[in-house]
């Protein structure tokens, strides 16, 4: 009997497109609480997609916490970085931007992550 050939959905690979991220253990009740909905990273964790699922896990013992679905990837720069963007990270904005200056202390090009809970564990 003929069948049709499956073709792919997208002809974009999403092999580059990662589902799973990782946050500091002690963010993890933010996130998992919906309080924290987005976070600041560099060029290598910029590659999400939005409308995709992903997991968290901490950062220190790998344990999962919830899935988030992410809403949008854009650039933010440490000096726009501000009192709406300590809102949305649930931080005081000086807590923030300290943190990010540890994690990121060479000051590389920075994206704004927005997610939204999908489901908590
Ligand atoms: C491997 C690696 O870089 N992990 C990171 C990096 C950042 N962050 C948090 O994202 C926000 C903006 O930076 C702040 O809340 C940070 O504490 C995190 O939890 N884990």
């Amino acid at each position: 009997m003929h069948t049709t050939p499956k073709t792919p959905i997208s002809p974009i690979s999403n092999s580059t497109v990662p589902t799973t991220i990782t946050f500091f253990e002690f963010l993890t009740p933010l996130i998992k609480s919906a309080k924290k909905t987005i976070t600041i990273r560099d060029e290598s964790e910029s590659h999400y997609q939005p409308g995709t699922q992903v997991e968290v896990f901490t950062l220190e013992t790998n344990q999962k916490v919830c899935d988030i679905r992410i809403l949008s990837v854009e650039p933010l720069a440490f000096d726009d970085i501000n009192e709406y963007h300590a809102e949305q990270e649930s931080l005081p904005l000086n807590e923030l931007k300290q943190l990010i200056n540890k994690v990121y202390p060479n000051q590389p090009p920075l994206f704004m992550i927005r997610f939204e809970l999908v489901s908590a564990r």
